[in-house]
């Protein structure tokens, strides 16, 4: 017999049985080493696997910013109080952009510092501490990177932690820093506002696909709120690398905290990236793939990525409004009209789709065709 062998199962069977049960089953990602340590031990050193092939390296550096579109913004307390051209103007921004910044959201700035105060303490925690929290080999919850499928191809210059927020009894306490001074009353007390902020505009969203305020909300089933806590570290060579590859989010929307005077946000708009700039204490909100499908294409999921700069470390927090595993993404009946806007989306799980997404590298929005009728994969 085995030695370690108890009720059949070696001990290291048993450690993996765990493993898969503590994990959310969406797939993993290979262990890379965190860029992070990589600059504080070299600043100046970007090894080659950073470095992006010339069609991918950020262009149009020193644009003048005053010729590039900006997003539109979104006064929140507006829509929230029932204006009637604020929603109008939302339903604009989800159709021309995907992208759009609310203002007037009612999250504090009190808030606002101490949820990005608690991030910046867990990145600047000793590494030894930080893993502690560290993605496990079959997940992609924790510290670490995600997408990340092959040795070869090209890595983000960014450290992420990624928890699950909401069902409260989801989260894995494992990967939360409790360590660190408030950060699991910010996170909580930012959550309870952004869950009402992506109420709202999940309501109104709703409401302008022509079905009851609550519907879309009970589509998603019980939702799940994560959050993807972004760090950049600066970059010697910040033109030939990305801090994010390009990539459309999954979820259904997306509340993004940036920062107040650090710029990386970009967005594919016609053709042309643009940045997002920032507006102070704005929240960016974009549409995911689970909106593409559920609107039949009417509100697209619009490609984004980040860029690095040479001096100062960037953060950002994304918050994701994901449906249920067990919902269906694919099109509502209000939204298929057969001669103008025929279904092209199918109707799939949720967590069939996640798979999907989180099997692949970031590669724009190539891991939407699964969702799409017309494609063979
Ligand atoms: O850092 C940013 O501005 C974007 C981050 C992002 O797109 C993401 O975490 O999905
Ligand atoms: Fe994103």
């Amino acid at each position: 017999m085995e030695l370690g062998m108890e009720n059949g199962a070696s001990y290291k069977e048993q450690e993996e049985e765990e493993e898969e049960e503590e994990g959310l089953g969406w797939g993993k990602s290979l262990p890379v080493q965190s860029v992070q340590e990589l600059v504080r031990r070299d600043p100046s050193s970007v090894p080659e696997r950073y470095i992006r092939d010339h069609a991918e390296r950020p262009k149009d550096r020193g644009v003048v910013s005053a010729i590039t579109p900006d997003i539109p913004v979104i006064d929140f307390s507006l829509l929230s109080g029932g204006h009637e051209d604020e929603r109008k103007r939302l339903d604009l921004a989800c159709k021309e952009w995907g992208f759009f910044q609310i203002i007037n959201h009612g999250v504090e700035e009190d808030l606002l510092c101490r949820i990005r105060k608690a991030m910046g303490g867990f990145f600047n925690l000793s590494y030894e501490e930080k893993k502690k929290h560290a993605m496990a080999p079959n997940d992609v919850h924790g510290y670490g990177q995600a997408f990340v499928v092959s040795e070869e191809q090209k890595l983000d210059w960014n450290d992420l932690l990624y928890i699950i927020v909401e069902p409260t009894e989801q989260r894995r306490m494992k990967y939360w820093p409790i360590i660190v001074p408030d950060f699991k009353d910010a996170v909580d007390m930012y959550s309870t506002k952004i869950k009402r902020i992506a109420e709202e505009l999940l309501g109104n969203i709703s409401l302008l696909m022509n079905m009851k305020r609550d519907e879309l909300l009970a589509m998603h089933g019980t939702w799940k709120l994560s959050m993807r806590m972004n760090y950049y570290p600066p970059c010697s060579r910040p033109d030939d690398v990305l801090g994010v590859s390009p990539h459309s989010d999954g979820s259904s929307i997306t509340i993004l905290l940036q920062e107040d005077d650090i710029p990386g946000l970009q967005i594919k708009y016609k053709g042309e990236w643009i940045p997002v700039k920032p507006i102070p204490n704005a929240l960016v909100i974009n549409i995911g793939d689970s909106l593409e499908a559920w609107s039949n294409g009417m509100y697209e999921s619009i490609e984004h990525r980040a860029l690095t700069n040479k001096d100062s470390a960037r953060m950002s927090l994304a918050t994701f409004v994901n449906p249920d595993e067990n919902a269906d993404i694919g099109p509502v009946d209000q939204m298929i009209d057969e001669i103008h806007r025929p279904r092209m989306y199918k109707t799939i799980k949720h967590i069939d789709f996640l798979r999907h997404f989180f099997s692949k590298k970031l590669e724009g929005k190539t891991h939407t065709h699964v969702l799409k009728l017309d494609n063979k994969e």
